[in-house]
């Protein structure tokens, strides 16, 4: 039996109906710590003589969810427990319209086996794209990187210097952890400041600047390329942008940068669909002191909200770490929040 999952509606009952003849394609992104499986592709396949992560179609009767189970089983001898929901990937190949239906699996029974004679082999998450995988892979690659959590800076009090809030955050943010340093009264090179100092002092971090700073930033200071790893976009900035294509052409940002977008409903999640961003966070699902009058979204309507975005969601307002399973259960992907990610 599996354990977590979230479930789906079979193909048959019209999961898509507007894409009645795209492939449905259930694909397992297996992860260990930092290592991934990837398979080898035999050259007669369609995009064959290439890795691919294990998977196949989604038959008629069946949940995405459920032909993962089958199709690992049936390519590499294992059996799933834990699966979570993480990207739609359309993509149009001159040959036919496919949905990736990419699963991150965290636990699975049995010792991976190419049941098909294909060679199999664990690899690094950081070295995937070193490997040559089918086209409309490219988004996987940032996905197996994305955090579980995502940490936001808490807002300056009216005791506290700059160099205070700076320094609380240095103290009392996790290792590792990927931290939105948001600060709204901030001016462009007071906002610089607070990045320099976070950087030199935690260089552990992955710092994520907001869009409205990095617009302005990114001409005057040629280091910010390295001194964050990815912008966060309001709803609002999100919505302003009305063009189709991906959002860092579109706007000259690195694409090496991750891109993160606050969505509150259907249209900006749908715009995030289209814009390819890397993740949203969904919010709020509770009500929270820090958004004062603001109302919950509840578990029933953040799950249907989550169910229409194509990227990975992280689930926002009155979460802690430990609700990482439920979110998990509601198709989302990671927790994020302020007060209760901090160490004390
Ligand atoms: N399994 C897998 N398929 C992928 C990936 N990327 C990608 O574009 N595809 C495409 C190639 C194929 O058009 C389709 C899946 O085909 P498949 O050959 O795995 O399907 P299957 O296991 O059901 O095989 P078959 O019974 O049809 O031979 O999805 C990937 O990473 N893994
Ligand atoms: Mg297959």
């Amino acid at each position: 039996m599996i354990a977590i999952l979230p479930e789906y509606a079979p193909l048959s009952s019209g999961l898509n109906p507007h894409h009645s003849k795209v492939v449905h394609v259930a694909v397992g992104v297996i992860v260990q710590s930092d290592q991934v499986l990837i398979c080898w592709r035999d050259a007669s396949l369609h995009q064959g003589n290439r890795y691919e992560f294990p998977g196949g179609k989604v038959e008629a009767s069946e949940t995405p969810l459920q032909a993962l189970t089958r199709e690992l089983l049936e390519e590499i001898n294992i059996q799933v427990k834990k699966a979570i929901r993480a990207q739609q990937l359309y993509f149009n190949y001159p040959e036919k319209t496919v949905c990736l239906h990419i699963f991150k699996v965290t636990e699975f029974e049995g010792e991976p086996c190419g049941q098909q004679n294909q060679a199999i082999r664990w690899v690094n998450r950081h070295e995937l794209g070193q490997y040559q995988f089918p086209d409309a892979n490219a988004p996987i690659l940032p996905m197996v990187l994305l955090p579980d959590h995502y940490v936001i800076t808490q807002s300056q009090d009216h005791q506290q210097t700059l160099n205070q809030w700076l320094d609380w955050h240095s103290r009392h943010t996790p290792q590792q952890a990927w931290l939105y340093v948001r600060h709204k009264q901030l001016d462009a090179s007071l906002y610089q400041q607070a990045i320099k100092t976070l950087s030199s002092q935690r260089p552990d971090l992955k710092l994520i600047a907001m869009y409205s700073q990095v617009k302005t930033l990114k001409p005057l200071w040629p280091e910010l390329d390295s001194a964050i790893t990815g912008v966060h976009l309001s709803q609002r900035d999100l919505m302003q942008l009305d063009n189709q294509m991906q959002f860092n052409d579109k706007v000259q940002l690195p694409s090496s940068w991750f891109y993160f977008a606050a969505c509150h409903d259907a249209a900006s999640i749908h715009q995030a669909n289209t814009l390819a961003m890397d993740a949203v966070l969904l919010s709020p699902v509770h009500a929270t002191s820090t958004h004062a009058g603001q109302a919950g979204l509840g578990w029933a309507a953040w799950q249907q909200l989550c169910a229409q975005s194509n990227v990975p969601v992280y689930a926002l307002g009155g979460i802690a770490p430990d609700d990482l399973g439920q979110v998990h259960q509601a198709g989302g992907f990671g927790v994020a929040g302020i007060r209760a990610f901090y160490q004390s």
